[in-house]
């Protein structure tokens, strides 16, 4: 299987995916428990909901599931929330803090340092290649790191998640013109809400690669489940209804993206 799915384009957005796949090696597979099995953190559909909404945008994406390795977790395991409820480089939990591995599978060292090297790696190499080639195009890049959830986790967060959480590490990932041009359109949107740097402040993607003074803007766009699936729960059936209204707004905030990179490498 490959990792890591690469679409190159021509504009200077570049959409990151890094928890939309679901594909699990057998021998990994076979350590899951039957909760594990669901896959229930995977940022369901999240492909299709972007797909083709601005054309000329890079898509990067990882193939395989967040349980396999945590595409958007340190790669040294440092915890995204220290002393709070999140999920780690090979969760140990799902969201709802319940076991994922079956009694004795749990991943060790060894797992780690192989799943590093198969997985995390290669799909920020190429995360990272396609930022630099964008960069050397435009002399800038924004990487919009494409991410959803369930509204309601209590383990997580107290009471129902906003519509669109943008995360921009406390404004450090990104120019205040690209965090603004994010939250021009989501924040407007009618029958929506969201919140900027909320209880999800950007992974370790947006962290890493965000470095505005050297011309690598990343932002993450945290969506609730509820905006675009049937339901959150097995077997999270996307709704066209749903969707197709919001792709409305995520095709003004990623166009009103563009129009601000090429303002601000002009
Ligand atoms: N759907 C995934 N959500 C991200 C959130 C990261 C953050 O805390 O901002 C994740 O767990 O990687």
């Amino acid at each position: 299987m490959s990792v890591v799915d690469v679409k190159q384009g021509s504009s200077p957005v570049i959409l990151g995916l890094p928890h939309t796949g679901t594909e699990v090696p057998a021998d990994i597979w076979d350590r899951l428990n039957e909760n594990g099995q669901l896959l229930a953190d995977t940022d369901w559909h999240i492909h299709t909901l972007y797909d083709g909404l601005l054309p000329e945008a890079t898509t990067v994406r990882a193939t395989f599931h967040r349980y396999v390795i945590d595409a958007n977790r340190d790669p040294e395991g440092i915890s995204l929330y220290p002393g709070q409820n999140t999920t780690g480089l090979i969760p140990e939990t799902d969201f709802d803090g319940r076991a994922i591995w079956r009694n004795g599978e749990k991943p060790a060292a060894a797992d780690t340092q192989k799943r590093l090297e198969q997985f995390h790696k290669p799909y920020h190499a190429a995360l990272a290649a396609e930022i630099k080639r964008v960069q050397d195009i435009h002399g800038l890049a924004i990487l919009y790191d494409c991410h959803s959830i369930r509204s309601h986790i209590p383990f997580l967060f107290q009471g129902k998640l906003p519509d669109f959480n943008i995360g921009t590490n406390q404004g450090t990932s990104c120019a205040p013109e690209v965090a603004a041009a994010t939250g021009r359109f989501a924040f407007a949107a009618p029958g929506y809400d969201g919140v900027m740097n909320g209880r999800f402040k950007g992974g370790w993607t947006t962290r890493h690669y965000g470095r505005p003074q050297l011309g690598i803007h990343a932002i993450q766009m945290e969506l609730a489940q509820s905006t675009h699936l049937q339901s959150e729960a097995p077997p999270f059936a996307y709704d066209e209804t749903k969707a197709e209204r919001l792709r409305k707004h995520l095709k003004d905030i990623l166009e009103n993206l563009e129009q601000t990179a090429f303002k601000l490498g002009s």
